[in-house]
C-alpha cells in the first residue's frame, strides 16, 4: 500500500471556503450522500431504456436516420476549427479533460443501441457510445461474450476502439480493436464508408464468441512470485488460460491469477465477488498472498468482467476509505461505485491540484522481456502497490507484451508529475513500448512519434483529406492539451 496519504499535501492558496475544505478531507460525504444514490438513479434509467429499445428492436430502424444527422452536421462544418465529437471532457473514462473540446466544432452523435446479435455469424452490431456494461448485461444474459471485455463498466465501444482496450483475454485476443470486424466510419467529408478487411455487412461489427449459459471463469490464487517467467508461462500455455492477470503487491510478491470459462462448479467454491456485501476484489486477492497459499474459486462471468469495477481498481480506497469496511459494505455497498463521469464533474479545483501533484495514473505496454527492470522502473519512481499486470498481444506480432498499470499515490519522497513521468516515458520508449493515451502524456512531440509510428496515419489523413478536419492525436492527449 502506498505509504503517503493523498491527502497529506496542503490545499493550493488559491483554494478557500468551506465546501473547498469538505471536498477535499470528507469528499465521501459528498460521495455516499449525493454521487452513490445519483448514479444508481443514472444506471437504471439508462439500463431500463437499453433494456426496452433492445426488447422492441426499435434502434436498427432509426440507426441510419442517427449516422444521417451525424453526416449532416460533419457537411456544416466551417472549414477551420477541427472537429471532435460533442461527448464533454467529464463524461469520458481518464484522468482530465481535453481543452480541445472548448474550441473545436462539435459534432453531436447519439449513437447508444446494440443493434442486433447474429447467432450464426456470432457477431454483435453495435453503435460506438455502447458501454461495456450495456454490452455485457444484453449479452451474457443471452449466453453470448465478446473476446475482450476491458473491466469498467462505463468505458464506450467507440472510445476503445480509438483508444484502445486491453483485458486479461488480451494474450489471446489481442486488443479491443483486434477483436472488430467492420467499421461505418463518417469521414471529414460528411460521406459514410464501411471499412473491413474483407467485403462486408455495414456498420461496425464485434466477432464474438460463444459462451455457456451462466459460464464462471475458475481460478483465483495461483500465488507465486509474477516475474516475466511465471506470467509468460501461463500466458503461453495452449491448453487453456482464457484469462491471465497479475496482481503485484510488492516489488517481490504478488499473485498470478489464470482463469477458464466452465460450465460447472466444484461444490462450495462458487464465489459471486461482484455482489454488494463481497470484498474489493484486490483485498481479497491479497488475502491469498498472506494466507501464503494458492486456491480455485467458480467465478459468475459478469462478476468476473467487472471484477475491478466496485473499487474502481484501487482508486476507491482514496475516496471512501472505509469503503472496504464490512458495516459499510452491506449497508450501501450496493450504491457503490459512484460514476467516474460524475466524480469528475463535481471534483472542483483543489481535489483536481491534490491528484495532479500527489497522484499517478498511467499505463505502460512493454515487451514481457523487459517486464523485469519496468517493475523496478516502477519500484524506483513511483513504489505504488497494488500493481496491474496484463499480458496481451499485439495484432499478429509474435512478441508478448504486458500492461503495467499503476494506480495511486507515490510512495517515494522524490516524486513530481511532470519529471517522474518523463523518466518513466523515456524508459518505455528505450524498450519499444507504448503509453496508453487516456493517461496523461508528457513527451514532446518529437518523442511521441518516436514511440508511435505515424507513417499509416500521416499518409491516410492525407489521402482522406482531414488534416483540416480532425485534430492529430497529440494535440488531444499530451498535457498541456488537457485541463
Ligand atoms: C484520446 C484519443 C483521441 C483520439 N482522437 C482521434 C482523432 O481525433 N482522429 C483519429 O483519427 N484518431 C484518433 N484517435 C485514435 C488514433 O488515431 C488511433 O489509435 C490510430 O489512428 C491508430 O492507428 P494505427 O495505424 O496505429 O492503428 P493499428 O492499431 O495498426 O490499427 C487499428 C485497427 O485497424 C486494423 N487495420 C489495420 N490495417 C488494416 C487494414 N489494412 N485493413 C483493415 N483493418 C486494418 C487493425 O487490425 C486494428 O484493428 C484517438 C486516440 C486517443 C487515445
Ligand atoms: N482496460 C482498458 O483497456 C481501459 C481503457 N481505458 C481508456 O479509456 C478510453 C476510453 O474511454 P471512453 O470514455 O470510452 O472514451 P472517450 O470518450 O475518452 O474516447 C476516446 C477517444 O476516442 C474518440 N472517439 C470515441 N468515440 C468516437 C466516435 N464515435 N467517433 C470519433 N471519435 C470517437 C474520442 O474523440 P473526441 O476527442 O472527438 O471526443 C476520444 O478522443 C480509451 O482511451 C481507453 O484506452 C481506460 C480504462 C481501462
Ligand atoms: C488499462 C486500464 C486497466 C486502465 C485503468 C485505468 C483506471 C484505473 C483509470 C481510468 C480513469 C481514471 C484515471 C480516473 C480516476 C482513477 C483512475 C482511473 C479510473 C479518478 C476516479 C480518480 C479520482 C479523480 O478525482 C477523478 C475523478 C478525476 C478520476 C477520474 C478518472
Amino acid at each position: 500500500m502506498p505509504s503517503t496519504s493523498l491527502f497529506s499535501g496542503t490545499p493550493s492558496k488559491s483554494s478557500s471556503g468551506w465546501l473547498e475544505y469538505v471536498l477535499i478531507h470528507y469528499r465521501w460525504v459528498i460521495v455516499i450522500f449525493f454521487l452513490l444514490p445519483a448514479s444508481f438513479l443514472y444506471d437504471i434509467y439508462y439500463y431500463t431504456r437499453s433494456w426496452v429499445v433492445f426488447k422492441l428492436s426499435s434502434a436498427p430502424q432509426h440507426h441510419d436516420k442517427k449516422v444521417a444527422t451525424v453526416q449532416k452536421q460533419v457537411q456544416a462544418w466551417n472549414g477551420e476549427t477541427p472537429m471532435c465529437t460533442a461527448r464533454p471532457g467529464w463524461q469520458t473514462i481518464s484522468f482530465r479533460e481535453g481543452a480541445y473540446k472548448k474550441t473545436c466544432h462539435k459534432v453531436a452523435i447519439n449513437l447508444v443501441d446494440v443493434l442486433q446479435i447474429d447467432t450464426e455469424k456470432k457477431t454483435v452490431w453495435c453503435e460506438p457510445l455502447v458501454t461495456m456494461g450495456q454490452l455485457t448485461h444484453t449479452l451474457v444474459e443471452l449466453g453470448w461474450t465478446i473476446p475482450v471485455v476491458p473491466e469498467m463498466d462505463d468505458l464506450t465501444v467507440g472510445g476503445l476502439v480509438m483508444g484502445t482496450g486491453i483485458e486479461t483475454s488480451s494474450h489471446k485476443q489481442g486488443l479491443f480493436q483486434h477483436i472488430c470486424l467492420s467499421y461505418e466510419l463518417v469521414l471529414a467529408d460528411g460521406s459514410v464508408v464501411t471499412c473491413s478487411k474483407d467485403e462486408n455487412p455495414r456498420s461496425l461489427l464485434l466477432s464474438s464468441l460463444v459462451i455457456w449459459h451462466s459460464g464462471l471463469p475458475d481460478g483465483c490464487g495461483n500465488k507465486d512470485h509474477p516475474s516475466s517467467k511465471v506470467c509468460e508461462a501461463e500466458t503461453r500455455r495452449t491448453e487453456g488460460n482464457q484469462f491471465v492477470e497479475g496482481l503485484m503487491y510488492s516489488l517481490h510478491s504478488g499473485v498470478v491469477m489464470t482463469a477458464n470459462m466452465s460450465n460447472t462448479a466444484e461444490p462450495g467454491k462458487i464465489n459471486e465477488i461482484g455482489r454488494w456485501f463481497k470484498p474489493w476484489f484486490f483485498k481479497h486477492v491479497g488475502a491469498y498472498l498472506d494466507k501464503g497459499e494458492g486456491g480455485v474459486e467458480y467465478i459468475p462471468l459478469r462478476d468476473y468482467y467487472h471484477r475491478h469495477t466496485r473499487s474502481i481498481f484501487w482508486e476507491i480506497q482514496d475516496i471512501i476509505p472505509f469503503g472496504n469496511n464490512v458495516v459499510f459494505r452491506y449497508l450501501l455497498g450496493w450504491l457503490v461505485p459512484p460514476k467516474v463521469s460524475l466524480l469528475k464533474l463535481t471534483q472542483g479545483q483543489a481535489v483536481k491540484e491534490l491528484y495532479e501533484k500527489n497522484h499517478f495514473i498511467q499505463d505502460m505496454l512493454v515487451p514481457l522481456a523487459d517486464m523485469k527492470e519496468a517493475l523496478e522502473v516502477f519500484h524506483k519512481e513511483v513504489k505504488i502497490y497494488p500493481l496491474w499486470l496484463c499480458p496481451f498481444k499485439w495484432g499478429d506480432k509474435e512478441t508478448l507484451y504486458v500492461d503495467i498499470g499503476s494506480y495511486g499515490t507515490p510512495g517515494v519522497d522524490n516524486f513530481h508529475p511532470e519529471r517522474t513521468t518523463r523518466r518513466v516515458e523515456a524508459f518505455v520508449r528505450k524498450v519499444k513500448g507504448f503509453q496508453m493515451m487516456y493517461a496523461d502524456s508528457y513527451m514532446t512531440r518529437d518523442e511521441y512519434r518516436e514511440m508511435f509510428d505515424h507513417t499509416l496515419y500521416d499518409r491516410m489523413r492525407k489521402e482522406l483529406q482531414c488534416e483540416k478536419a480532425f485534430p492529430v492525436v497529440y494535440d488531444k492527449v499530451n498535457r498541456k492539451a488537457r485541463i
